[in-house]
């Protein structure tokens, strides 16, 4: 077997890579170069998402998914996680109950898979509560085939057919090897030993069916395209599983007969990074057999029953894709991998009900997740400066098989998926804050592109398509808000006009009403004076009444009735208070009469005053205008001197001048 060390596939190696968008600026190997043609943005951020599962009841009761990336929650009153509950949590994109598997795929994996082909290394993991349905996302049904399925059948199908035969075979330390003729087949056997002659070989045939029927769905799915010759290059995928189970990493595809002990598999590293020895890798050649090889591994996962769920997994899987790049004529290669991670359930032990050996594995898988939390907690603490602080990756082989990942030299992804059920309301919770965490998580760190094959998908049919539908809906989504816009207007238009008709309408009311109120007052304020012009008038009959002592009992009875007829409401008691009161009245009016009396007096005092002051007036008015006609006459003569003195000045200058010019002549 042939080891081809530092002979990574680059720029000059592989003619058809350097004529595309990114030209020659292909990274050289696996040390961490910035040239990254992932198409993902926010490439140093853990990407979280969060896949809500359909159940019967609804879920408002306790979640409220707010917008694409907000979800709140609304803790029952018997929560037991109330004092430290965070209410609104952040994601990249919530995907709701009613998010199907294809449109997980779209808008989350599709895009991988494509960078997976142009260079990168993608982990993508599911993570929840037991039975929140973790497998039904990243596996899924028959019916509904979840994204690993989908990633396969968009793998294969974008890709040019495969070799039925491997040439090289990628190793753990991500080297690839020249596989001789002799190797060639054993790589073959390999293959055909896991799909036909293994004991999993009774449900092959069921696989086989289960792919078909997943292919017809997947089949209108739309792939990229290769424009690019890449008759020089030769191409291969190679599948390898394994499970990580109280803390013991188990080979899935291996084939042994199920009785004997199953072999744990160590972590080594190189150049810092680890990997897992010896563990299988089998080539590919097909979706329906990178399928199959999924089922085997599935097969021998380590399932346990729980009070939670029947086939709930215990262990974590990580099923791994590689894709090798080749060329035989320059002797140069690339490695990518995708690494799908389906962790075990993160249910407590009080909840699970767990004893023995359950306990042992609720503690272990706990353990890694605290560890998982931990690592990305202080990776967020370092903000992009992982390289200062310890981070204990060491302390859970989960953790040190993601490292690079986590570390943000390869993209990382996580589906976190809850069950909205009441009864795992505080369970959620947890699933939630670690979510939290981990969304918070920065790496100042840009992935590594193994090889740039961006070019070789560059016209990625698939893509556009999606962009297209994504351009169309954003179009649509304009128009139906351009519509709306137009009929908010009209809205107002009309509720301007309906306004105007309104208040002319309420102004027309009021006026009626104010009008309507004055010509009421003003009959009342009529009516009272007749009420006041009656009562006087009575007033008067009843005072010549009881004045005319001479009046006949007869006269008086008449007077009565006359009274109590205009007068209904004054009773017979009441009138002798009247009678009372009149005489007061009387008694002042005599006062009053007294007081004018008085004060006529005064007036005719004051009146004679003035009289005499206006006769003073008069004499000093006369005496004034003597005084002023004396003043006049002295004015006037004085007015004539000052001019007959003027004239005389006015000749004697004459006379001067004359006088003067005469001497001068
Ligand atoms: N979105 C969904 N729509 C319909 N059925 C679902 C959905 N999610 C999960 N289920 C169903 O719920 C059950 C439990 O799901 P699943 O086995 O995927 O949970 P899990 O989180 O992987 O559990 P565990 O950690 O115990 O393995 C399955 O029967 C699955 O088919």
């Amino acid at each position: 077997m042939e080891r081809r060390a530092n002979s990574k596939l680059h720029a000059c190696d592989l003619s058809i890579l350097t004529c595309g968008p990114y030209g020659n600026n292909i990274p050289n190997g696996v040390q961490h170069s910035s040239s990254s043609t992932c198409i993902e943005q926010n490439k140093n951020q853990i990407h979280v998402y969060l896949r809500v599962k359909k159940i019967d009841a609804a879920i408002e009761e306790l979640y409220d998914i707010c917008d694409d990336n907000t979800l709140i929650c609304k803790p029952p009153a018997d929560a037991h996680c109330m004092r430290r509950l965070k209410k609104v949590f952040k994601f990249s994109k919530i995907f709701g109950p009613d998010a199907n598997q294809s449109d997980i795929f779209n808008n989350i994996v599709k895009r991988k898979v494509l960078s997976f082909i142009n260079g990168s290394n993608c982990n993508l993991l599911t993570y929840g509560v037991s039975a929140s349905g973790k497998t039904y996302t990243i596996v899924g049904t028959p019916d509904q085939p979840g994204l690993i399925p989908r990633a396969l059948e968009y793998l294969f199908r974008t890709l040019p057919p495969l070799p039925e035969v491997p040439h090289v075979k990628p190793t753990a330390l991500g080297e690839t090897i020249y596989l001789s003729d002799s190797q060639k087949q054993v790589e073959k056997d390999a293959n055909h030993v896991l799909l036909t002659i293994s004991a999993f070989n009774s449900y092959r045939k069921q696989h086989i069916q289960t792919y078909r029927v997943m292919q017809e769905r997947l089949s209108d799915e739309p792939v990229a395209e290769i424009l690019s010759d890449a008759t020089n290059i030769s191409l291969g995928v190679w599948v390898s599983f394994a499970e990580i189970y109280n803390e013991c990493i188990y080979d899935l595809l291996i084939f042994k007969p199920t009785a004997q002990k199953r072999k744990r598999l160590a972590l080594g590293y190189y150049k810092g990074d680890a990997y897992i020895k010896d563990l299988t890798s089998i080539y590919v050649k097909s979706s329906s057999q990178a399928y199959q090889i999924l089922q085997y591994g599935l097969h021998k996962l380590k399932y346990a029953a729980t009070s939670l769920n029947d086939h709930s997994s215990r262990s974590h899987f990580i099923f791994t894709l590689k894709l090798v790049f080749s060329s035989s004529a320059q002797e140069a290669y690339s490695v990518n991998t995708f690494t799908f991670c389906d962790l075990a359930g993160s249910e407590r032990f009080k909840k699970t009900q767990n004893l023995g050996i359950r306990l042992n594995e609720s503690a272990k898988i706990n353990t890694s997740f605290a560890v998982l939390g931990r690592c990305i907690e202080l990776i967020r603490k370092s903000k992009g400066c992982p390289s200062s602080i310890v981070i204990p990756f060491r302390e859970s082989k989960l953790t040190q098989i993601l490292q690079k990942a986590l570390l943000g030299y390869e993209t990382i992804s996580m589906i976190i998926n809850i069950s909205p059920a009441k009864d795992m309301f505080d369970e959620t919770q947890h699933v939630l804050h670690f979510s939290a965490i981990a969304k918070d998580a920065k790496i100042d760190q840009q992935p590594i592109a193994t090889t740039t094959f961006s070019d070789y998908i560059e016209n990625d049919n698939s893509f556009s398509a999606i962009m297209l539908e994504e351009e169309a809906l954003q179009n649509s989504r304009i128009d139906e808000l351009e519509t709306r816009i137009a009929e908010l207007i009209e809205n107002i238009e009309q509720q301007k006009v309906h306004n105007k008709e309104e208040r002319e309408y309420i102004m027309a009311t009021y006026k009626k009403h104010l009008a309507a109120a004055h010509e009421y007052w003003e009959n009342r304020c009529r009516k009272l004076e007749q009420i006041v012009d009656m009562n006087r008038l009575d007033r008067k009959k009843i005072t010549t009444i009881n004045l005319d002592s001479s009046l006949s009992s007869d006269e008086e009875n008449k007077n009565q009735a006359y009274f109590d007829k205009k007068n209904p409401n004054i009773s017979r008691s009441s009138l002798a208070d009247l009678q009372g009161e009149l005489v007061e009245l009387k008694r002042q009016h005599r006062m009053k009469d007294a007081e004018i009396d008085q004060l006529l007096i005064d007036k005719s005092d004051l009146e004679k005053a003035i009289k005499d002051t206006k006769a003073a007036h008069a004499n000093l008015e006369m005496e004034c205008k003597a005084v002023i006609k004396n003043l006049q006459n002295e004015v006037d003569n004085r007015q004539n001197i000052i001019n007959t003195l003027s004239f005389t000045y006015e000749n004697y200058s004459i006379w001067v001048d004359d006088e003067y010019e005469q001497i001068l002549k």
